[in-house]
């Protein structure tokens, strides 16, 4: 069911405010992925709880696993013997869809995956041929897609594997998060068009060496994880940078300026990108102890970019590039027509419906910004549409948009972050 529309507030000053962010989504789902099958219990300090984490949370549950609230913001994570006979709801989640399957076929017994409508659509077959060609049993369609049923026999083979990840990066995330637990490991070649997302990656196997997994990834497009036992973790979660985007951009929409606390000194998500972009762009951005500040008094301008490490910051700086100073180019994204919707198609249309030039390339867009007029904006079940969407809206009053709910799916408090980075909190505390 959709949520009731969101008309987003238009900002009628410059922001100045301090926004902190909860945990990030792809580090969250790592460590608990990880911790599932480590030698121990962990702990992840200040996990990201939104619709993806809860619904690995609840994915790892099912296969055996205990996740436990603790000392309110923690999760306690005590592993347990692989479960069959098991159904796994992915949600929209690419990373339940993709980093549960390899873990799943170490079950003894049927696992069944599937999640909601457009989650059907979305790339897993290039994982599903890899999974067979490493010993696994699958039952599919034969869309290369959910649903679909792993039969586990309680241990997998493992070894050397061939596959295109040009539509994702957590094909080849998935096998390395559970890999060393395959008899042989799993050695992983890339033979494609070149994997998009490489700092998911490098997450993935800095992930796995700091729980004391002998990675190897020193060729290009080879990956190779020695079978051995995981150690437990305890890791505090950095904020997302990625949910960070929108609110940094909404600095330069409105002249004015925003802190993140909290912003790693070194990191491997990627959305830290949004460092350069927002620099590009003409911001000043600023990073020391105590976070990262963005601001823009003199406005901002369009840029050409290459999105293609960081794909999932295309809708925010879209939606910025409709309000900037001049044109913008958005290269190298093509596989995000297989995130949560056409993100191409639905950026283009959206922007356009609003008054942009929106032109869709094959990788990309180009926009060319213009007036734009107040429309209901759309958002495809796509949380960084909402972003998108309210973006446009500090600048845009009367945007309105539809199901709001679906930021959930990373991000269950981003209306009220933005409110509060507005200001509107304060101010109806007053006049309450
Ligand atoms: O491994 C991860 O946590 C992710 C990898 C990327 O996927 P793609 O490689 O499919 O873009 C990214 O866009 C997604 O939001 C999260
Ligand atoms: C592409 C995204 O998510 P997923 O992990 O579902 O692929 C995203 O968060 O932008």
């Amino acid at each position: 069911m959709l949520s009731a529309d969101w008309t987003s507030p238009a900002a009628d000053r410059p922001i100045d405010a301090t926004v902190a962010l909860p945990g990030s989504k792809s580090l969250t789902n790592r460590f608990l992925v990880l911790a599932a099958r480590a030698g121990g219990v962990s702990r992840l300090r200040a996990p990201l709880r939104s619709r993806d984490t809860l619904l690995m949370a609840e994915a790892l549950r099912r296969l055996g696993a205990h996740v436990e609230d603790v000392d309110g913001d923690d999760w306690l994570v005590t592993p347990g013997e692989i479960s069959g006979e098991a159904s796994i709801d992915c949600g929209l989640a690419g990373t339940v869809m993709r980093f549960v399957p390899p873990l799943a076929a170490m079950a003894r017994g049927a696992v069944h995956f599937d999640g909601d409508p457009h989650a059907r659509t979305r790339p897993m077959g290039p994982a599903l041929a890899a999974l067979r060609t490493l010993g696994v049993d699958i039952d599919d369609d034969g869309r290369g897609a959910l649903p679909f049923t792993i039969r586990g026999t309680g241990r997998v083979r493992g070894g050397s594997v061939t596959i295109d990840a040009s539509a994702s990066s957590q094909f080849i995330s998935a096998l390395l998060l559970s890999g060393a637990h395959y008899d042989d490991g799993v050695t992983i070649h890339h033979d494609g068009k070149p994997v998009p997302s490489q700092p998911h990656i490098e997450m993935t196997v800095e992930a796995l060496r700091d729980a004391g997994a002998d990675v190897d990834d020193s060729d290009a497009n080879t990956w190779r994880v020695e079978p051995g036992p995981l150690n437990p973790l305890d890791v505090q979660v950095e904020p997302d940078l990625s949910n960070a985007a929108p609110f940094l951009a909404a600095a330069l929409v409105t002249k004015g300026r925003v802190t993140v606390p909290g912003w790693p000194q070194h990191t491997t998500q990627a959305g830290d990108d949004i460092r350069d972009v927002l620099d590009e762009m003409g911001a000043d951005v600023h990073l020391a102890r105590d976070g990262l500040t963005v601001s823009a008094p003199d406005g901002f301008s369009g840029v050409d970019l290459d999105l293609h490490d960081a794909s999932e910051l295309t809708p925010v700086v879209a939606a910025l590039a409709a309000l900037a100073e001049g044109p913008t180019i958005i290269r190298g994204v093509a596989h995000i027509r297989g995130h949560e919707t056409d993100r191409l198609a639905a950026l283009a249309q959206e922007l356009g419906a609003l008054g942009a030039d929106v032109t869709e390339t094959e990788d990309g867009l180009h926009i060319i910004p213009r007036p734009l007029s107040p429309t209901v904006f759309h958002t495809y079940a796509d949380h960084r549409m909402v972003m998108a969407g309210a973006l446009i809206g500090l600048a845009v009053p009367g945007v309105v948009i539809e199901d709001p709910g679906t930021v959930a799916k990373t991000l269950p408090t981003f209306t009220r972050l933005w409110a509060d980075m507005l200001g509107e909190r304060a101010a109806e505390g007053r006049s309450a």
